[in-house]
């Protein structure tokens, strides 16, 4: 076989030019976002549930890309996180210099990761029925102590490949700390790292109220 390399430019002319291409993603994650009472009562809750959560599957219905299980109707928890996502929005489209949207539609659902769990990488708006999502948002919470480790959320930075945007390489990496809030573009590629969590009990896995803020239709 021949491998006609004449015309291909030096390697660190390639890594240059990829480098000037890369979009940083951007997020922001905000601390103690519930109460302590509302935290405590939300584990309790979820507890209490643990047999109405069902297996995730993706849109594609790809197998092996996400495990977790998930419980969509959870409405007293629902309505608090949505009123407190949209007192904070405003500032979040500003930290993250959104360009300003009206959305009269936030969906919500709540995730648990046990013991080898994980989300590979994706975006949140690929699809036609998914479209109109602009801002993903999740809340993690879990029981203190901790009794899992990994479930890190990777955030892939973006480049532009044929006029498409496409994952770089480069990542940021979030902890999933408890009773937090992160926000990114759901056109962002993100990841969740494989969970660790030797007990398997229901009760120490890693728990999130995660959803996105729609755009509406004008
Ligand atoms: O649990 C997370 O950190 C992210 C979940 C996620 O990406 C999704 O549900 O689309
Ligand atoms: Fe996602």
């Amino acid at each position: 076989m021949t491998i006609e390399a004449q015309n291909c430019p030096p390697t660190t002319d390639i890594v240059e030019s990829e480098n000037i291409n890369i979009l940083p993603s951007k997020y922001l994650q905000i601390d103690n976002f519930l109460t302590s009472e509302e935290h405590q009562q939300l584990l309790q809750y979820v507890c209490q549930q643990e047999a109405n959560f069902v297996n995730t599957s993706t849109s594609t219905n790809e197998v092996n890309y996400r495990q977790s299980k998930v419980l969509y109707y959870f409405p007293d928890f629902s309505q608090l996180i949505l009123q407190k996502i949209e007192a904070v929005l405003p500032e979040v489209i500003d930290k993250l210099a959104i360009p300003a949207f009206t959305s009269n539609y936030i969906e919500s659902q709540l995730t648990a990761h046990n013991d080898g769990n994980y989300y590979k990488i994706h975006n949140d708006n690929g699809s036609p029925e998914t479209s109109l999502r602009e801002i993903t948002y999740v809340y993690y919470f879990h029981q203190e102590p901790k009794n899992f480790s990994g479930g890190e959320l990777l955030i892939y930075d973006s480049k532009i490949a044929n006029s498409f945007y496409v994952n770089a390489d480069s990542f940021q990496k979030v902890e999933p700390r408890n009773n937090s809030i992160v926000f990114f573009l759901s056109r962002y590629m993100h990841e969740v790292l494989p969970v660790v969590c030797p007990s398997r009990v229901f009760a120490d896995s890693r728990f999130t109220i995660n959803g996105w803020v729609n755009r509406s239709v004008v």
